[in-house]
Order: structure tokens, then C-alpha cells, then sequence
């Protein structure tokens, strides 16, 4: 139970009616936001329950008081919907809800908590096929139909006006996004101006809200971690009170959030590089899905690229095979893994900032088991994969390490669910780690500017690359390289406090 409130009872001799004098027990934790209705204040909370059989509910609940606390409406008071979520000529407002998304609970969420809950500040929304609608004040549903919907949407967005894009899903409906963004982005010269003209102004860029839906929810999870440590008192006003959950997070964040540039990497791949997904993949007919090849020379991504375990774990998790087992398949896939403990035979190359800006460098090492860059601190909520990230600071960094065999492997996996313990350990290696034994070794962190991948694996099992979840077969002897993009394609709906930390660390 978190930290609670009690709502006092207007004094006596006030023109308030019996009715209001109501005094409540509010979970603050669970608190989305006060509104002010007339002279009554209505708290609105997310109630999320867990029946029996393991299954998540929502729903929208309501108290009303005639009197609250001045420290809650100063951390939840909305007097109106923010400008972001109304729709208008200038601006189009789409809920985009992907059905496939975590347990598949997106759908629910919207109409037991997102629809009502938009109902409270006069906004509704509608499908529609076309144009009609969209420039009214009537928000936008779309709800996914298959794997290529949103990237399909954000590639497609009505130009000239504003756009709000509130994800209901994991990171795949920010990576996405901001693959279909990015895509016009390329053939669009006047997007920023170019490199030789600084002065143009910036168009506005669509704005992401996330409502953390999916599985890892990493972007989610990093940009929030500041939020939650304020919580679990890992901060300098730490305190003791109960969490909110995810959800609840996400809600107030599309209620009082602040827009900042997303930043993100291009991954470009050599020539016969492939990008796996599955077709006709419904889970009623798990056994007929098909892996579909297709080309791909480039993806953008916001999270993180990798190869090695991470990248194995992902693709080997998501085979139809697998999925049949629900969350598990991680740590059935993973189990398999560390059995196998494949050393990776490539060639890995960087520039580590501040030493080289330019200059590339080979990793020393002939094998590898771990080799990720990603921009975020988290891959889930305790898993801390960079602790020196932090939100929004469009910094690089690389984890890397050798074959170390299962255990030592999980071993550095488990320290980075203890707040990123595992960078700094180091240990001596043996021969049996598939090189020479009695060096130095140990967990590789460095920011970096670029980073190259050349497989030299013969088998194409070994040669899978994931990029925010999205799994690329390279060819024989193929690459993949990863460089940070110099001007934002999105922008993200942040907590205040996010804006203003990155503020002051420039
Ligand atoms: N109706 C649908 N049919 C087929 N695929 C869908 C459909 N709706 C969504 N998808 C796909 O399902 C995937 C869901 O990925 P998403 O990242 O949102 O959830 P997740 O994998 O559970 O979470 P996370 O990436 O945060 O761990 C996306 O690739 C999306 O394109």
C-alpha cells in the first residue's frame, strides 16, 4: 500500500452538501491526476488487478472531495487537457493501439482506462479510414492490424500539421514509429535544413507519448528510472513511499509531460543483409507462421544494437516455437544459451569518445559473447545494461565482453540486475573460455562514437543482429555499423524533472 491521503470534509457551516463531505483513503501511487469540477475535486486513479488465474485488469476509478491537499494538486492538479492531446486543424492527436503488443492487453487498456479517462477532460475519439475526422477536434484511433501498421502510419503522416502519436504498445511501436518517420525524413531535403543551413527553422517533429504496454518497455524504463529512484529513495529527495506502477506513470506523463528531441542511431547494414519477421503469425495459428527474408539496407532505432547473447536471446525467443510459451521463453532460451555459450567470432571496431572522435579501434579480441550499444540505460525496469546513461543524453555506449562460458556470463547478467553492478568486474580468463588463459579480462563499457560489427561466422545462426527488437540475418563476412543521428526524427513526452536534468547537464 503506498504513501496515503486523506481528503478533508469541508468545515461545517460551508454551502457544500452532505453528499461532498466525504472523507477518502486515496493510494497516492496510484493517482493519475485531480480535476477540479466545479467546486468539487475529482481524484483519478488506475486500479490494476490480478485475478487468479494470473490475468491484468484495469479500470478508471474516481473519489470526489471538496477539499485536497495543496502538496497533491501541486503534483497532480490538470485543470485541462495539455495542448498536445487537442486535436485541432493545426494538429491531429492519434491513440495508436497495438493489439499485439506485451500480453495483448493494449486494447482493454484503452477502452476500460485511456477512453474514459479522456472522456473526463471533453475528448473522444474515432477510427477512420480516410481524412474524414482527422482535422476536427475528434482524436484518432488506429488500432494495429499486423506487424507493418505502425511503421505504415508514421510514414504517412499529413503534412503541414502538428502531430501527437500515443503509443499504446512496447518499444517495437516506437521503433516503428520512428522507422516510418525517419524514411521520409531521408527523401525529404528540406526536413532541417541541411548541414549548410543552420538558420531554417526546425519543423515540429510528431510527438511520441508512451503508455508502456509491452514486454521490456526499455525506452519507457529508462526515461523514467530518475522517477521511480525518487521512490525507492535511490535519490537526493528519496523517500520510502510505494512506486507507482508503469501505467500510472505513463498516464501522468501524457497528462503533464514535456516535449524533447528523441535521440536515436542509423544502422547501416552490407549488402545482403536480410530482415527476419513472421507472416501469418496469429496465436491461434502459431504452427503456420512463415519466416519472411527481405532485404534491408538501414534501420533507425532509439534502444539499443547488439550482437552476441542479447541478439540470440531475442531472435531465439521469438520463433513461433518459443512463443507458444508465453514470458518464460526468455529464460528457457536463455537456459539453452549459456549451455551452448557460443564465442562469437567476429570483428568488432569502435571509437571511443573523448580519446578518438574519428579514429577507429578493433576490440582485442578474436571471440566475443557480448557485444551491445545502446543509448538507454535499462533493457527492462531493473535491468541496467549502461548505468551511465542518462535520459535523453544521446550518448553511445558499448558493453562488451568475451566467452566467458555460462556461468560467469550469468553471473554479469544478474549484477546487472543489481543496478549495473557488472561494469567493472573483471576476472582472468582460462583456456577453456575459448582463448588464451591468465589474461586480465573483464566487462568492456566505453561511450563511443561508432561502432562496427564484421561476423565471421560461417553458420547463419551466429550472424543474427538486433536492433530495438527488429532481427537482421548479415551475410557471410557481412557488417553492421552504428552511428548516432545529428538531428532528431520524433520528438517524446517526458516527465518535467527529465527535461529540466538534461537541461542542466549541457
Ligand atoms: N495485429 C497485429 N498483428 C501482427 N503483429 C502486430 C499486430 N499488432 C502489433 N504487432 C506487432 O507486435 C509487435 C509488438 O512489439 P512491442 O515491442 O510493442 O511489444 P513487446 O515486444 O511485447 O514489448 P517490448 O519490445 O517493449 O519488450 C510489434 O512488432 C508490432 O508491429
Amino acid at each position: 500500500m503506498g504513501r496515503t491521503s486523506h481528503i478533508t470534509p469541508p468545515e461545517l457551516g460551508s454551502n457544500k452538501t452532505a453528499e461532498d463531505t466525504v472523507s477518502i483513503d486515496v493510494d497516492e501511487s496510484s493517482i493519475i491526476c485531480v480535476r477540479l469540477r466545479e467546486d468539487v475535486y475529482d481524484i483519478l486513479s488506475l486500479k490494476e488487478d490480478t485475478s487468479e488465474d494470473g490475468s491484468l485488469s484495469f479500470h478508471l476509478s474516481r473519489q470526489s472531495a471538496t477539499d485536497v491537499p495543496e502538496s497533491l494538486l501541486d503534483r497532480f492538479l490538470v485543470k485541462e487537457a495539455p495542448e498536445h492531446l487537442r486535436a485541432a486543424d493545426t494538429r491531429q492527436v492519434h491513440l495508436v493501439v497495438s493489439t499485439r503488443s506485451g500480453t495483448g492487453l493494449a486494447l482493454d487498456f484503452y477502452h476500460s482506462v485511456l477512453q474514459p479517462l479522456l472522456g473526463e477532460f471533453g475528448l473522444s475519439a474515432a477510427a477512420s479510414g480516410g481524412d474524414d475526422g482527422k482535422s476536427s477536434s475528434l482524436l484518432h484511433l488506429v488500432t494495429t492490424q499486423d506487424a507493418q501498421s505502425i511503421q505504415d502510419f508514421a510514414a504517412n503522416l499529413t503534412p503541414g500539421v502538428e502531430h501527437t502519436l500515443v503509443l499504446l504498445s512496447g518499444d517495437g511501436g516506437i521503433v516503428e514509429s520512428l522507422n516510418g518517420k525517419a524514411t521520409v525524413d531521408d527523401d525529404d531535403d528540406d526536413n532541417t535544413g541541411g548541414p549548410g543551413e543552420p538558420s531554417r527553422p526546425r519543423r515540429s517533429l510528431p510527438l511520441i507519448a508512451m503508455l508502456p504496454l509491452g514486454t521490456g518497455n526499455a525506452l519507457f524504463n529508462s526515461l523514467h528510472k530518475d522517477v521511480y529512484a525518487v521512490y525507492s529513495g535511490n535519490s537526493s529527495a528519496g523517500s520510502a513511499a510505494a512506486a507507482p506502477s508503469p501505467l500510472v506513470l505513463g498516464l501522468r506523463t501524457l497528462l503533464r509531460g514535456r516535449r524533447a528531441p528523441l535521440p536515436s542511431f542509423r544502422v547501416d547494414f552490407s549488402p545482403g543483409s536480410q530482415q527476419i519477421s513472421y507472416r501469418g503469425a496469429t496465436d491461434a495459428a502459431i504452427a503456420a507462421v512463415e519466416e519472411q527474408l527481405r532485404p534491408v539496407t538501414h534501420l533507425y532505432g532509439a534502444i539499443v544494437a547488439s550482437y552476441g547473447f542479447h541478439a540470440q536471446l531475442v531472435w531465439e525467443s521469438d520463433t513461433p516455437e518459443y512463443r507458444k510459451h508465453g514470458a518464460k521463453r526468455f529464460g528457457m532460451v536463455a537456459a539453452e544459451l549459456l549451455k551452448e555459450s557460443h564465442a562469437y567470432d567476429a570483428r568488432v571496431d569502435r571509437n571511443i569518445i573523448p580519446l578518438s572522435s574519428v579514429q577507429q579501434q578493433p576490440i582485442e579480441r578474436q571471440r566475443h559473447a557480448y557485444v551491445l550499444a545502446t543509448l538507454v540505460s535499462n533493457l527492462e525496469r531493473t535491468f541496467t545494461i549502461s548505468p551511465a546513461s542518462r535520459p535523453l543524453d544521446g550518448r553511445l555506449r558499448l558493453v562488451h565482453f568475451g566467452p566467458v562460458g555460462g556461468e560467469r556470463t550469468m553471473e554479469i547478467m544478474t549484477r546487472a540486475y543489481d543496478d549495473g553492478k557488472h561494469v567493472g568486474m573483471t576476472w582472468t580468463t582460462v583456456a577453456a573460455d575459448g582463448g588464451e588463459g591468465g589474461k586480465q579480462e573483464g566487462v568492456g563499457y566505453e561511450q563511443v562514437g561508432e561502432v562496427r560489427v564484421e561476423t565471421r561466422e560461417e553458420d547463419a545462426r551466429w550472424r543474427k543482429v538486433c536492433i530495438d527488437g527488429a532481427i537482421v540475418e548479415l551475410p557471410p563476412g557481412g557488417s553492421m555499423t552504428v552511428r548516432t543521428e545529428s538531428v532528431p526524427h520524433l520528438d517524446i513526452l517526458v516527465d518535467l524533472s527529465v527535461v529540466a536534468a538534461a537541461a542542466a547537464s549541457i
